[in-house]
């Protein structure tokens, strides 16, 4: 029999999330006794997954503060063990449910929206706006991944703030089970996380396509992203081997295009889209990137010049049922580009920038553009 001190410090542990997983530990079995003496002193035991799991250190400072704060417990003390293999298994169950094998994640019949984000070129700002997208649509409180599979330029776990000083956080494995780390609400995966010790800043990765091909399976897999509304895909500009391996593994997806206003970039940018609909994938809509820069006394000065979102989206559109939008121009902004390098993206750390406002804009452009449920199951449940 537990006692009501017992019973209020497990109450308090529902409110604990294990951070990769982000469900309640004691859904997930990891809390392993509480017991509270006469004098309201609580020792609660908790089981990691590994050992020096990355998320150890907040998982037991969460149940102390829980612990610490339940009715009845004047002083707690946290024991952390680490799971049997066993236990790890009946983990892993949980995670995934009990269907015994690996789920086929994002197949044709998951409610998942997958959003693949290409360019024509490299640097027109793909990734921080693939990143600021994700940050923000899991900010209007829906469940996001995202996968970085721009294997030349892995730039996401920077511009989330899970890279410093050349270390990047590396995802926790649990027996085949990869867990993604947890950045601004989004659970991220990157080729840079699986480069070891190396630091990615010095690193070049060289792969051929069929590697690429299943390292993306891989990623799509093993990596254990749970029920999510939307998985956003950050291509690597072009035409490549990888926008191929997306159509394949994932013919569902939608494509945005990114593009800057300079006419001469859109011939690429519509060749890019173009593979993508040879693919399967439906191009969705087109996002221009830094477009006019906001002078102090008021002036633009379109250092892109002006246009090419605009020719982009009309060229996509041209022989189509539906034409493809022009879903926004995101201005180009130095604070913008200050908070990517800081690891906090502009449309949480300074919303009112005029590029974080505009993508702002555009992910909630993008939350109403969701595809048809037409022919699919739903997962509903009855109250
Ligand atoms: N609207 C903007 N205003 C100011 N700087 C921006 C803007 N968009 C992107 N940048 C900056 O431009 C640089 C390139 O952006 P980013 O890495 O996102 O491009 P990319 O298209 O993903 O490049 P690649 O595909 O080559 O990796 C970064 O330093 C980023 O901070």
């Amino acid at each position: 029999m537990s006692s009501p001190a017992e019973d209020a410090v497990w109450r308090a542990l529902d409110g604990v999330r294990d951070p990769e997983i982000l469900r309640p530990i004691t859904e997930l079995g990891m809390v392993q006794s509480v017991a509270v003496d006469a004098s309201g002193r609580a020792e609660v035991s908790i089981l990691l997954t590994i050992a020096g799991c990355p998320a150890a250190r907040r998982i037991e400072a969460d149940v102390f503060a829980a612990a610490s704060a339940a009715a009845g417990v004047t002083s707690a003390e946290v024991r952390v063990g680490v799971m049997t293999p066993e236990q790890r298994r009946a983990f892993t169950e949980r995670v995934r449910g009990a269907r015994g094998s690996r789920p086929q994640q994002f197949g044709p019949d998951s409610l998942t929206r997958v959003i693949a984000v290409t360019s024509g070129k490299g640097g027109v700002g793909k990734s921080s706006l693939t990143a600021g997208l994700a940050v923000a649509l899991a900010a209007r409180g829906l469940s996001v991944g995202l996968v970085d599979a721009d294997v030349f330029g892995f730039s996401i776990p920077g511009i989330l703030g899970l890279s410093r000083d050349g270390r990047t956080e590396q995802p926790t494995r649990v027996d085949d089970m990869i867990l993604p780390p947890v950045a601004h609400g989004v659970k991220v995966i990157s080729i840079g996380m699986f480069l070891g010790d190396a630091d990615p800043r010095s690193t070049a990765v060289s792969w051929r396509g069929p590697m690429l091909h299943r390292t993306i399976e891989q990623f799509l897999r093993d990596v254990w992203f749970g029920e999510l509304d939307v998985l956003l895909l950050d291509l690597p500009p072009g035409t490549g081997d990888i926008a191929i391996t997306v159509g394949q593994l994932l013919p569902q997806a939608e494509v945005l295009v990114v593009t800057t206003p300079q006419e001469a970039a859109a011939d690429v940018a519509v060749r890019s889209a173009l593979v993508a609909r040879q693919t399967g994938q439906r191009v969705a809509g087109v996002v221009e990137n830094m477009a006019g820069l906001a002078q102090p006394d008021g002036t633009v000065i379109d250092v892109f010049g002006s246009g090419g979102g605009e020719l982009v989206a009309a060229r996509l559109s041209e022989d189509q049922d539906r034409p493809v939008p022009l879903l926004g121009s995101v201005p180009l902004s130095p604070a913008f580009r200050e908070a990517g390098d800081r690891g906090t993206p502009a449309v949480l750390g300074s919303p009112g920038d005029p590029a974080a406002a505009e993508l702002l804009r555009i992910a909630e452009r993008v939350a109403g553009l969701g595809r048809g449920l037409a022919g699919r199951s739903l997962r509903v449940t009855p109250r």
